[in-house]
């Protein structure tokens, strides 16, 4: 496993951000895991997940010209990556959404650096079904941005419908929008990560689950 993947999934079990029992997700389904990145709640556990990010964009070679944090959990993380890339000497612009239009001052849905023509990365936390990338794909466009690709600490690997096609989310941007996504970790890392060790009780509830809802 490569080194930015053990990091992440240290961290993440650490600040428990990862956590094992029984949680309802976006999609409706009942998962017997959930990646929290709201629980990265410190300076020094937000830069080190910002390196983790950081080291997958540049060992996946991504071009980008600026960086997009959908609401609200891509917002922290797209502003801490932002930092990270300052820090190693490559200063780029940053822009997020708001989830309800402001009507007074500015106004509008987005914040910070205009998209217009710019090739946009979007930074976010976890891919499950893929509706936020989606929503997301969609503000960039609107405000003429070029999507360039998808960062995430996880992608769970999970089919968009499973009773249709297993091929996962992740993939099914990939084939239809022609766009990397790029995971820190994958459910597969997290699998690896949990065997043998004082967390492989919980494989078989993970295995169980990737059945029902994972990708081939
Ligand atoms: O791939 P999907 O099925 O869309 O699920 C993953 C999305 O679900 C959560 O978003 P949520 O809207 O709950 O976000 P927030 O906590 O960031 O507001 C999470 O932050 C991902 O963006
Ligand atoms: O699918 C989701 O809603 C979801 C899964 C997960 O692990 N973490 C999260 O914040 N959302």
């Amino acid at each position: 496993m490569t080194d930015h993947r053990a990091r992440f999934l240290q961290l993440a079990l650490r600040v428990e951000a990862l956590r094992f029992g029984e949680f309802t997700l976006k999609s409706g389904r009942t998962s017997p895991y959930f990646f929290n990145a709201g629980r990265f709640d410190s300076g020094a556990s937000i830069a080190e997940l910002a390196g983790c990010y950081a080291d997958a964009l540049d060992t996946a070679g991504v071009a980008f010209d600026v960086l997009f944090g959908p609401a609200y959990k891509g917002i922290p993380l797209a502003t801490a990556l932002a930092c990270e890339f300052a820090r190693r000497g490559r200063d780029y612009p940053v822009a997020f959404n708001r989830k309800e239009a402001k009507a007074h001052g500015e106004g509008g849905m987005l914040i910070g650096a205009p998209l217009d023509g710019r090739r946009v990365l979007i930074v976010d936390d976890v891919i499950t079904a893929g509706t936020a990338i989606r929503e997301a794909l969609g503000l960039i466009r609107g405000a003429g941005g070029v999507p360039a690709g998808i960062v995430i600490a996880l992608d769970r690997q999970e089919a968009v419908d499973p009773g249709v096609s297993r091929r996962s989310a992740a993939q099914t941007v990939t084939d239809e929008q022609g766009l990397p996504v790029i995971a820190v970790a994958r459910l597969a890392d997290l699998l690896d990560f949990t065997a043998g060790g004082a967390l492989d009780a919980q494989r078989a509830g993970l295995l169980a689950y990737r059945a029902a809802y994972g990708c081939d």
